[in-house]
């Protein structure tokens, strides 16, 4: 059973919130799209107008990456969003940080740093091992409470996600519940379930076909993107030079073979596109199949006219859809066509799930509305849909009880 913000005791509690705010970033380094941080909002305006005082703990980026910056700007974009001054400190357990904490009154705000600038943030550990890492011991003594709302985060095994719950009461965040309550249920979403597996995660999405497939889950795994073409070489098709040296370096080459043996495990309930649209002479060309590999360069950018008519039609059946990356380069005017459609359809059905921030935000740009659950969530809403436990929500339901007021 995991707690939520009703079960816990506010007022006066000093309670470290895990939020995912990890966004894209501008060239001076400063957040480019606050999606992700209006969507805790919610949960912590609740936490400070019941008399909380809050600690945002967050990452942006991967070591070494150009978004892997510090969360000042975030701090500053969450002070509008809340409408409330929001303190900024650049640390996240040393004494200053501490400190900080320490000083807050009921309804205050800070924002520590961007926890992954803490090399032991970076690695997974079990969560007793991560009750022992620095931040874990340096800020447990600060806060009462833990708080969990980076449910896009909630599939990594670090310190900030584990290792808190094991040592603090830990409650689950309004965004964290919302998609408990939706992506934890797949199983009880109606018959037949087909899952759209597009966009460039080529490991992560053969994972999921896999284990959806294995299951009983999907009645029917539809491919696109990157993945389709990774499906479609593995079926035996000549997709020419440019598509192929763009799977080998993104490092997906060895995923041909894994998608063959799910080809000959589940062929029959895979489906596989009919045609792709690649760039010729600037503008978007369709070929189907039978007449590839293309032209020299070109490569398989979209899915054309007549996978989307094969798909629309499995989509007509289907009660549940699940949708994960795009069909193709929707960044690129010509090869949005094939997301678009396809995502379009999937709304008619009863029930349209979609996880992915590049999805999610595809989906924005190319206004395309009326699903059931967007899911805040990319990888984190992937293994979900897969019915696999997430370890930061097995850590919450592990979490020690908030001691009584008097104790
Ligand atoms: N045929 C293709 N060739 C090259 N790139 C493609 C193709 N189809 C889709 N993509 C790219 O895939 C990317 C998105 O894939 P990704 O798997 O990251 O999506 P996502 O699951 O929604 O994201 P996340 O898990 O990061 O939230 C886009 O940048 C898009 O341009
Ligand atoms: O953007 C995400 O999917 C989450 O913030 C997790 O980020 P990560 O893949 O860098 O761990």
């Amino acid at each position: 059973m995991i707690e939520t913000l009703d079960d816990l005791d506010v007022e006066g509690t000093t309670v470290g919130v895990r939020v995912d705010v990890n966004s894209p970033i501008d060239d001076d380094g400063t957040l480019a799209d606050d999606a992700r941080l209006r969507a805790h909002v919610d949960t912590l305006s609740e936490l400070l107008e019941r008399g909380g005082r809050v600690a945002v703990l967050a990452h942006q980026g991967r070591p070494g990456g150009d978004d892997f910056v510090s969360l000042e700007s975030h701090a500053n974009r969450l002070s509008t969003l809340l409408d409330q001054p929001v303190e900024y400190v650049d640390a996240t357990f040393s004494s200053a940080a501490r400190k900080t904490i320490r000083t807050l009154s009921n309804g205050d705000c800070v924002v520590l740093e961007n926890t992954r600038f803490y090399s032991e943030e970076y690695m997974e550990f079990d969560p007793e091992r991560a009750a022992q890492t620095h931040l874990v011991t340096g800020l447990e003594s600060v806060l009462d409470a833990y708080v969990n709302d980076a449910f896009a985060a909630s599939h990594r095994s670090q310190p900030s996600l584990v290792g808190l719950p094991t040592v603090l009461p830990g409650y689950a965040g309004r965004v964290m519940e919302a998609e408990l309550d939706v992506l934890g249920s797949i199983e009880e979403t109606p018959d037949p379930r087909v899952y759209v597996i597009g966009g460039a995660k080529v490991s992560d999405s053969i994972d999921v076909a896999w284990s959806v497939l294995e299951k009983g889950l999907a009645d029917h795994v539809i491919t696109a993107g990157v993945v389709g073409n990774v499906f479609l070489i593995a079926d035996g098709v000549d997709l020419g030079d440019a598509s192929s040296d763009f799977i080998y370096d993104q490092g997906y080459w060895d995923e041909i073979d894994r998608a063959a043996d799910l080809l000959d495990a589940y062929g029959d309930r895979i489906a596989l596109p009919r045609d792709v649209a690649v760039d010729r002479d600037g503008d978007r060309y369709e070929l189907g199949v039978n007449a590839l590999p293309p032209g020299d360069g070109e490569s398989a950018m979209d899915i054309g006219d007549s996978t989307l008519e094969y798909y629309q039609r499995i989509l007509a059946d289907a009660e549940t859809v699940i949708l994960n990356g795009p069909a193709g380069v929707f960044e690129d005017d010509r090869f949005q066509k094939g997301t678009r459609r396809l995502y379009d359809t999937a709304t008619d059905s009863s029930t349209s799930i979609v996880g992915g921030g590049d999805t999610a935000s595809a989906l924005r740009k190319l206004g395309v509305e009326g699903f059931s659950h967007v899911s805040t969530g990319g990888g984190a809403a992937l293994r979900m849909l897969t019915a696999e436990p997430l370890p930061a929500v097995t850590a919450l339901q592990n979490a020690p009880e908030q001691p009584a007021a008097d104790d």
